[in-house]
């Protein structure tokens, strides 16, 4: 940081820091990192900035039109911008307006992504307000695309790559950052980037909109996130054979070599910056995901998105949708559609919850929940040939080769798609399911839109409008009979943001099951009559920053209850103790 910030042309400045915590007046960044790290506490009037034409080109400082003739003069800006001067709110309608013109998704991401590079709290003023409007493209469908063609439209790096080349030098790479107190990583290797398979190095995509998400939805501030891509290589021919790919051209090292890797990356980490940094897996293949988690998930504060944070949204959305279809979870038979990381997941935290709820011992509440993978029906005959993380779901039943006779045979009240793989609820299937159930379940999970396993629209259509629908990546609202349906989104999003916060502000050690279940039950807790009267199963993520203080709330009391919240003392509110440490992107004033 130092470098960026030292003085310029002799001129240092002060960031302004009274009055002190009121909104606007600038701290709040500050009072974020007092909340969440007071043992690395910097001291705010130490904080300087670069003035002039290098203020201008710093991202984290820069207010373009919106720097007043006082901080002009300070700042040695006259004459660098022309002379009008606009407030934040003005900067916003003008960005969301031009930003309306484009009609490909993918510029309007490398628009909004050019103005984190020009001027973070506007992109973050922008994404915070606007939050419906543009999470489809800081994150699904449009991230996918952005990832799929990220050679080319690459501007400057927005996170760290740590490749092979780095071997043995992992530690001074992260050395390298300009932050020195991280809370929350978000790292892939780019294996399996959303359902779109190996894109390698170009999965940075993926560690930078989850990290945008951290701040804008979750309040974690900015620089405390840290994007990162290994690259161990890429088995993607495409891209191998790609001139401008932006990755090594080599084939993906697996076993001992990739592990050591893996390993030398886990304990620099650590060295670096300490157990309480947050080090999320996102987007790795089904056997190093598990692996990975299994590894390090007593040693470091680790959390897998796909597995866990995918779980734990979809639980709230089967806790919410009890309202609509009643009974408990252990009245409904559950069938996956795919049995990779989200598939047993899912179904594993839904057993969990059956057992607690209904005190039936966890081995026979996994038996009311059935996986389908590619090759049929998960059962015990196949035990011998399943991967270790299937084993569980393999029940007594004859074989069954595909989805729809799976779906006649098993008879599911809830169906959930968590394949990667796009128009796999076919007609029939809905309509099988819809045959024997008076509102049939359906979530088709699989992301971005192109993987998703039936759109909104043939979900209702095929039920007669009987569905309640919800899916991984968003889909407008729907008409149907002359009534309005509107799909809910089953994304993680709604949950790791928050519960990652809940996991900075307490301290936290470790992630326990227990501390999905209590973002679970949080998120569940915010889903209202008038959403289910909708057909809605989660809540809108208009009120995500509200939702998430909540997930925080529930995830941080449950880190003290277990004894791993090493910030002490418990603050006694702890909703509003989350809200207060929120990141708020208004323009702090300078000196
Ligand atoms: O990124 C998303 O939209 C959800 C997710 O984790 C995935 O599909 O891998
Ligand atoms: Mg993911």
């Amino acid at each position: 940081m130092e470098s960026v910030l030292k003085a310029h042309r002799g001129g240092e400045s002060v960031l302004d820091l009274s009055p002190r915590w009121t909104v606007g007046g600038g701290v709040e960044d500050v009072y974020g990192e007092d909340c969440a790290t007071e043992d690395q506490l910097v001291t705010p009037w130490t904080v300087s900035v670069a003035s002039g034409y290098s203020l201008l080109r710093d991202p984290h400082h820069n207010k373009g039109l919106a720097f007043n003739e006082k901080e002009r003069d300070a700042h040695y800006l006259r004459g660098l911008l022309p002379p009008a001067i606009i407030s934040q709110e003005l900067q916003e309608k003008k960005l969301m307006h031009s930003l309306r013109q484009y009609d490909l998704p993918l510029h309007k991401y490398m628009a909004i992504m050019e103005l984190e590079e020009r001027n973070e709290r506007l992109f973050y003023k922008l994404l915070i307000d606007n939050v419906e409007e543009l999470l489809p493209v800081v994150y699904t469908p449009t991230v996918g695309e952005a990832c799929q063609k990220y050679g080319s439209i690459f501007r400057r790096p927005q996170g760290l790559y740590i490749s092979l080349k780095e071997k043995g030098k992992i530690l001074e790479v992260l050395r390298n950052w300009p932050q020195r107190t991280i809370q929350v990583i978000v790292v892939t290797d780019g294996e399996r980037i959303l359902g779109l398979g190996d894109l390698g190095c170009q999965g940075m995509g993926i560690p930078v909109g989850k990290l945008a998400l951290y701040t804008a939805l979750g309040g974690v501030r900015p620089s405390g996130c840290l994007p990162i891509t290994i690259d161990v290589g890429t088995n993607n021919e495409q891209l191998l054979n790609d001139e401008f790919y932006i990755g090594l051209k080599q084939k993906r090292v697996t076993g001992k070599e990739y592990y050591d890797f893996l390993h030398e990356f886990m304990t620099a980490v650590k060295q670096n910056y300490g157990e309480k940094v947050l080090i999320q897996f996102e987007d790795f293949a089904n056997h190093n995901a598990f692996e990975l988690l299994a590894r390090y998930g007593t040693t470091h504060l680790v959390f897998n998105d796909d597995i866990q944070g995918t779980a734990s949204v979809v639980l709230a959305g089967l806790v919410a949708s009890l309202k609509l279809l009643g009974g408990t979870l252990a009245d409904h038979r559950f069938l996956f559609f795919g049995a990779g990381e989200a598939g047993t997941g899912i179904a594993e935290l839904i057993a969990i919850e059956m057992s607690k709820q209904s005190k039936i011992p966890l081995e026979e509440t996994r038996k009311m929940i059935w996986l389908v993978d590619s090759k049929g029906l998960i059962v015990n005959s196949r035990k011998e040939s399943l991967q270790h993380f299937k084993k569980p779901w393999a029940h007594e039943h004859v074989p069954v080769h595909n989805l729809l006779d799976a779906v006649k045979a098993i008879k599911p009240t809830a169906l959930i798609g968590t394949s990667g793989v796009g128009k796999t609820f076919t007609k029939e299937v809905v309509e099988a399911i819809a045959s024997f159930n008076q509102k049939p379940l359906i979530m088709a999970l699989s992301n971005p839109t192109s993987q998703s396993e039936c759109t909104a629209e043939e979900a209702y259509t095929w039920t007669e409008g009987r569905a309640i629908f919800a899916s991984g990546s968003p889909f407008n609202p729907v008409e149907f009979n002359g009534k309005r349906f509107v799909p809910g989104q089953a994304n993680n999003a709604y949950i790791f943001p928050g519960l990652g916060f809940g996991l900075v502000i307490s301290g936290a050690i470790r992630v326990h099951d227990d501390m999905l279940l209590a973002a679970s039950e949080a998120l569940a807790g915010q889903v209202r009559d008038e959403h289910c009267d909708k057909g809605m199963i989660y809540p809108p993520f208009s009120n995500i920053r509200k939702i998430s203080a909540h997930i925080a709330a529930n995830v941080a009391a449950k880190a003290y209850e277990l004894g791993l919240a090493t910030r002490l003392p418990r603050p006694a509110d702890l909703v509003k103790y989350a809200e207060s440490c929120m990141y708020t992107p208004s323009y702090r004033s300078y000196r």
